[in-house]
């Protein structure tokens, strides 16, 4: 049999097994219990009648009276539990859902988060989830508020007269028809404002975070009329769509309605006695009360049938993020040290005809050095995140003799990487660099030439840092990234510019220092700033037309042209050393 996973529909379902079942019996109890109303309303009139006729007296009344309340008051207890735990119910699925989103979000290649406009993405993502879990929590309830009541509600009319019943029955469905053939109608419209919400949310971020350059520019008014249309597109969008949600809802009751007048025609008759069936005064309360409650809740199908489709449509959508989020990837163990050996490597970006690189192949042992450089925008990082896995390439890169595969295997405990973006979160120093991983972080500190700058914050490294670390100088960001990428011991590092921004002294002082580490670890440097090449064990050309050329500092000094100028006009600068 297969197995119900979290991209389908069931799942969730089964999971709430338990408060389903809850559930069930609440509302079957409840509605069983809603057909005592009408009964007990045709009793009290009826009463009344035999009281004013004297063939009854009040204590009779007072009787029906309390046994109605007792009655209600059970009813609604089984209401009142229904209700709950259908929020229960609803509440766990939309914690569920949210939480698989969640990490498929935060497994998303980070290009392809960028790519995407995520403000849009997650307004929309979430404001699905809200319309899928509404859709289930309605389907859920209406089968017992709709479904099992009405049962009930015609059985009972079947039972008082059921050619009148047969009658009075036809116009509920042309409700339900109309509210079906306009489903689609609503749903798209709802789509429509959802999208357009999602874009408002991105246009937001947009002027939010870039409020600065905007303003530097004089480029506010430009901006502000530009949000001013997105605002008018979703209000538009809005109106359009609770129009069509709401204001439907009178017609379907009226025309479910249309039956009370044949109930009084009829009915009248039957209680004149030249109907179809003989009825007293409580028959004819209990079923004209019963009729008008089964009119209500047909209007009410309607409201089902639009949160469903709507429910269906924002399924659709969710369910390809839901199910890539079903294989989740656990943490292991740091690797031991073993030789890097790629081959034939290439990449090429979705879309693009050129390769970044192409046919790369290399290999290291444990304790190399290995710089990565070229032009600007030649693929440096590009190749970096090749070891991250996260986009596929072509060839092969083995570590030991462990593959690393195409897809999700970064958390592999092989690969340690620190990007351009130091990625640094709202939490101390220490926590930035632990990621709850135990131990001393004061050796990485110190590994980074940031044990000093601690010293002088007001709580050390206990020192609050700020939304992606903006309490921190450029520098300091950059290293409390660096100790992070080594405090978590991994065999192979990607290093991506580390040094950029600090100054020559301190570049070298953590060269070293990463040397010394370094020594059963291999590290891959990428870096446009050559000072340090002459020191590393290898070094990659990379040309920015997808080919590439592996040797040493000496040998590229000696074969390549572009690297020795590029060499030789740092070094002119200050900006190389060369031994
Ligand atoms: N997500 C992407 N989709 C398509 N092309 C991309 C993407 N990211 C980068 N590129 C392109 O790939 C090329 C290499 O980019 P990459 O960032 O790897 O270069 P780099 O050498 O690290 O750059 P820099 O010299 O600025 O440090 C560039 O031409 C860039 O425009």
């Amino acid at each position: 049999m297969k197995r119900l996973g979290p991209g389908s529909v069931s799942y969730y379902f089964y999971h709430e097994k338990k408060f389903l079942l809850i559930v069930t019996l609440s509302g079957i109890l409840y509605n069983i219990g809603m057909i005592a109303g009408p009964w007990f309303d045709g009793q009290l009139a009826q009463y009344l009648y035999d009281i004013f006729g004297g063939t009854r007296t009040a204590s009779d009344m007072y009787a029906l009276c309390l046994c109605y309340a007792l009655v209600i008051v059970g009813v609604q207890g089984a209401r009142y539990v229904k209700r709950l735990y259908v929020r229960k119910f609803a509440n766990n699925i939309s914690l569920a859902m949210k939480d698989r989103i969640y990490q498929h979000l935060v497994q998303t290649p980070k290009r392809d988060m960028e790519q995407a406009d995520t403000g849009a993405l997650m307004t929309k993502v979430i404001s699905d989830i809200d319309t899928c879990v509404e859709g289930m929590r309605k389907f859920t309830t209406e089968i017992f508020d709709t479904g099992v009541v009405m049962m009930t509600y015609i059985v009972m009319l079947l039972c008082y007269d059921w050619r009148l019943t047969l009658c009075v029955l036809v116009f509920p469905p042309i409700a339900y028809a109309l509210a079906n053939s306009l489903r689609r109608l609503v749903a798209t419209t709802a789509a429509r404002s959802k999208e357009s919400s999602g874009a408002l949310s991105g246009m937001t971020l947009d002027r939010i975070s870039n409020a600065l350059t905007y303003r530097v520019y004089g480029e506010e008014a430009v901006q502000d009329r530009r949000y001013e249309t997105y605002l008018a597109d979703y209000e538009k969008k809005m109106i359009l769509a609770n129009l069509w949600e709401n204001t439907l809802q009178p017609i379907y009751k009226v025309i479910a309605m249309i039956g009370t007048v044949l109930v009084i025609w009829f009915g009248g008759h039957n209680v004149q006695g030249t109907g179809w069936e003989n009825w007293d005064i409580a028959a004819f309360s209990t079923y004209l009360a019963c009729f008008i409650k089964l009119a209500t809740k047909s209007s009410h199908a309607a409201k089902l049938f639009n949160a469903i489709q709507k429910a269906q449509v924002s399924w659709q959508r969710i369910q390809p993020h839901l199910q890539a989020a079903a294989e989740l990837r656990q943490p292991v163990p740091p690797a031991a040290p073993a030789e890097l050996t790629v081959r034939h490597l290439s990449f090429t970006y979705p879309g693009s005809a050129n390769p970044i690189f192409r046919d790369l192949s290399f290999s290291a042992k444990p304790g190399t050095l290995i710089g990565v450089t070229g032009p600007v925008a030649c693929g440096k990082s590009t190749l970096g995140q090749a070891f991250l896995c996260e986009n596929p390439h072509g060839g092969q890169i083995f570590f030991g003799t462990k593959e690393l595969g195409n897809g999700h295997t970064a958390p592999d405990g092989i690969v340690g990487y620190c990007g351009h973006d130091a990625e640094l979160f709202a939490a101390t120093i220490e926590e930035n660099i632990r990621l709850g991983l135990p131990g001393d972080i004061g050796t990485v500190l110190k590994m980074v030439c940031m044990d000093q700058d601690c010293a002088t914050f007001p709580a050390g490294t206990q020192t609050p840092i700020g939304e992606g670390g903006q309490r921190l100088s450029g520098g300091q960001q950059a290293r409390i990234a660096l100790a992070r990428t080594l405090f978590h011991p991994r065999p192979l590092l990607i290093l991506d510019d580390p040094f950029a921004a600090v100054d020559m002294a301190t570049e070298q002082m953590i060269f070293d220092n990463l040397r010394r580490l370094g020594s059963d670890r291999i590290i891959l440097l990428l870096s446009h700033r050559l000072s340090l090449f002459p020191k590393l064990d290898q070094v990659i050309w990379l040309n920015g037309d997808g080919t590439a050329v592996v040797s040493t500092h000496e040998g590229l000094y000696a074969s390549c042209p572009a690297y020795r100028d590029l060499y030789d006009l740092q070094h002119a600068q200050g900006g190389a050393i060369h031994e």
